[in-house]
């Protein structure tokens, strides 16, 4: 069971100050268990700042968040990273450089205990890693002992992916994760989330600005303009929108 709800969200940067700036205005938002989320909108929307927001990185102005009932809103961004996992566009996000492949699962495997210095039971887990990663496109079941740096974009993408998603989140963030791909890999590492949130049925928010991703993945599409939503369409309705039909909620 994962369901998250956001009352009344609204978040002000720089208040007080000749930058001040409203990002996010009474956002309501309920996402029930299962529901994938495709999250459209024009540069500057607020899409960032509602991940933010949820992930525990920038807290609201005003309003509240629970997930699963509970009251997060004061939760810090490390008490969160135990429920909810974020995979970024940056490939240097999300993973450990200096660290190989095999580590940087192990620390996944981890995500919310308190870690210590020495990365035990390593051996133990190469076999599920390698199991793990033999799914995966890329290659990456071969340099599981790699150091993480030396890893192409696409398979340092898709190994943060894999970290965000082996042991199960409550909600599955992510922010443009494919979209400083070239096409081939983009599409491949779209089709392993949409069948990884499929078969681990995660909650999930998907930030994208392409359209046809947006048609094609996920049950629900949310475009959000100057900081409201001004479209939330879950199916069968989301089913019947195109691309035209999401433009017009891009005009300011
Ligand atoms: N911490 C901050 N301080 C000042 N301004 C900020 C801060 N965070 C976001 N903004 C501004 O708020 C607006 C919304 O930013 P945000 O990154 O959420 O948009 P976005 O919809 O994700 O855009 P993009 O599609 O370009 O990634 C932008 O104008 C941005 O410059």
């Amino acid at each position: 069971m994962s369901k998250l709800e956001l009352k009344h969200i609204n978040t002000t940067v720089n208040a007080g100050t000749a930058e001040e700036k409203r990002i996010l205005k009474d956002i309501n938002l309920t996402l029930n268990d299962g529901d994938f989320v495709t999250l459209l909108g024009t540069n500057g929307a607020g899409k960032s700042t509602l991940l933010n927001i949820i992930n525990g990185s920038l807290m609201p102005t005003s309003g509240q968040i629970l997930l699963d009932g509970q009251d997060i809103t004061n939760y810090s961004e490390v008490k969160r990273t135990k429920d909810i996992a974020q995979v970024f566009q940056d490939p240097k996000m999300g993973t450990a450089p200096r660290m190989t492949v095999a580590e940087n699962l192990l620390l996944a495997t981890k995500r919310g205990q308190r870690r210590g210095l020495h990365l035990r039971g390593l051996d133990q887990h190469l076999d599920f890693f390698k199991q793990e990663t033999a799914q995966l496109p890329n290659g990456l079941s071969d340099r599981l002992h790699t150091f993480v740096g030396n890893l192409s974009g696409g398979q340092r993408q898709t190994l943060s992916f894999l970290m965000a998603t082996i042991k199960r989140p409550k909600l599955l963030l992510l922010d443009e994760h494919t979209a400083a791909l070239d096409p081939n890999t983009s599409h491949e590492l779209s089709e392993l989330t949409n069948d990884v949130v499929q078969k681990q049925h995660l909650t999930c928010i998907m930030i994208t600005h392409q359209l046809k991703d947006a048609l094609k993945y996920g049950n629900r599409t949310i475009i959000l303009n100057s900081g409201r939503i001004v479209l939330d369409l879950k199916n069968p309705e989301k089913s019947q929108l195109t691309e035209d039909d999401l433009l017009q909620y891009f005009a300011n």
